[in-house]
């Protein structure tokens, strides 16, 4: 089987990043990939790294080159998926969505967030979020897959064991986060300049950010209630990764000799998480450019505080790699499929 797969929004970050890992993938062709301001340009002119590997130009977007497509991934800002994304459903065409305009299911809430009213209601309740550790089957049949954002998918994934077995306060969850400007994407922005962002660290949306919904929606999910919880993200000079420390108070202190074992055994069959030996420190640069989420436990003297660390890349288990990982599901590949390459390090 090939599958056809077309790209919408090719120039930004997460759209280069889905060419790289496709290009190497051995049961998919990429038969579309538009931008509307290098419409013409060949794909590898604009990034070499992919010289030998696309003889395509970007194109502009058009639904009707993309509905003969198999699978199109949305690779553009939060508002642009919602308005193509119901006529490539009636065309029969399945959707993997980066964007944030399929992920929440209160639209209400969504409006609020991302200013703007929602313009695909019916699709929105339909589509399912695509965090393969939670609802592998959900995604095998969807049509439509919201693909988890960056900072939801490290703090999800380190939390889950622990809500899921309810053994820490859901109410007093702690999530702060760390990424790297690549996070923000390729478009111009004065703040994410070297000169503006090197030697510097900061927090931002302190008071509030838009992830803080997406984290509590699936956080209420793994937990089957209502959670409490505090997100801070921050920003640090490097170009990709991100690290989540996460906090919970455990009920009953006790459970601190079994927590490893359960970590282990949550994601013993998950090809994408990795649970270190207890104490470890994971790094960012052990999963760049790679689909893997590593995380490790940590528990300080006399306190019933779980410290969990998890570290992701924001454009490969945060964006394109997980996006990859939703379409091997979806089409009955192995799901490791054109995934399998090792971190780059040093
Ligand atoms: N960067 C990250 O780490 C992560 C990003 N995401 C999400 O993925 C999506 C893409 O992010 P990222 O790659 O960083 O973004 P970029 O800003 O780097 O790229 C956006 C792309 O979308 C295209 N585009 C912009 N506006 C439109 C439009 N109205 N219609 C069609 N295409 C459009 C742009 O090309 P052109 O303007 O030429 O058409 C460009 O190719 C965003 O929703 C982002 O929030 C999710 C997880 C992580
Ligand atoms: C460092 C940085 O700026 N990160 C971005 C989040 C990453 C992202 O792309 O958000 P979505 O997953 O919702 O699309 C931000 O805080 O806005």
């Amino acid at each position: 089987m090939v599958i056809r797969v077309g790209i919408v929004g090719g120039t930004g970050y997460t759209g280069v990043e889905l060419l790289r890992i496709l290009a190497v993938h051995p049961e998919v062709s990429v038969s579309c990939i538009t931008s509307r301001s290098e419409a013409g340009m060949p794909v590898a002119d604009m990034y070499p790294n992919l010289r030998g590997h696309y003889d395509l130009a970007f194109s502009e977007p058009d639904v009707a080159v993309l509905g003969d497509c198999d699978l199109v991934f949305f690779a553009t800002p939060h508002g642009v998926a919602m308005r193509m994304v119901p006529e490539l459903m009636s065309a029969g065409v399945r959707v993997v969505d980066l964007s944030a305009d399929f992920r929440l299911k209160d639209l209400d809430v969504w409006a609020n967030w991302y200013g703007m009213a929602h313009e695909s209601p019916e699709w929105a309740e339909k589509a399912v979020y695509g965090l393969p550790e939670v609802v592998r089957d959900e995604i095998r049949t969807a049509q439509l897959v919201a693909n988890p954002g960056c900072y939801p998918t490290a703090v999800q994934l380190g939390f889950l064991p622990l809500l899921e077995q309810g053994l820490v306060d859901p109410k007093r969850l702690i999530a702060d986060a760390k990424s790297g400007a690549s996070g923000a994407g390729r478009q111009g922005k004065i703040g994410m300049l070297h000169g503006e962002i090197g030697e510097s660290f900061k927090a931002y949306g302190a008071s509030g950010h838009r992830h803080l919904p997406e984290i509590r929606q699936g956080l209420c999910g793994a937990a089957g209630g209502d959670v409490g919880v505090t997100f801070v993200p921050h920003l640090i000079p490097m170009i990709r990764g991100i690290e989540a420390t996460l906090y919970a108070e455990l009920k009953n202190p006790a459970d601190f000799d079994r927590l490893q074992a359960l970590f282990e055994q949550r994601f013993d069959d998950e090809p994408f998480v990795d649970v270190m030996p207890f104490g470890s420190h994971p790094e960012t640069r052990s999963v760049r450019g790679a689909n893997q989420c590593r995380m490790a436990l940590h528990r300080q003297e006399q306190s019933n505080v779980v410290i969990v660390s998890s570290v992701i890349d924001n454009l490969v288990k945060g964006a394109a790699g997980q996006a990859v990982q939703n379409m091997n599901i979806m089409f009955g590949l192995k799901e490791t499929m054109g995934l399998e390459a090792p971190a780059l390090l040093p």
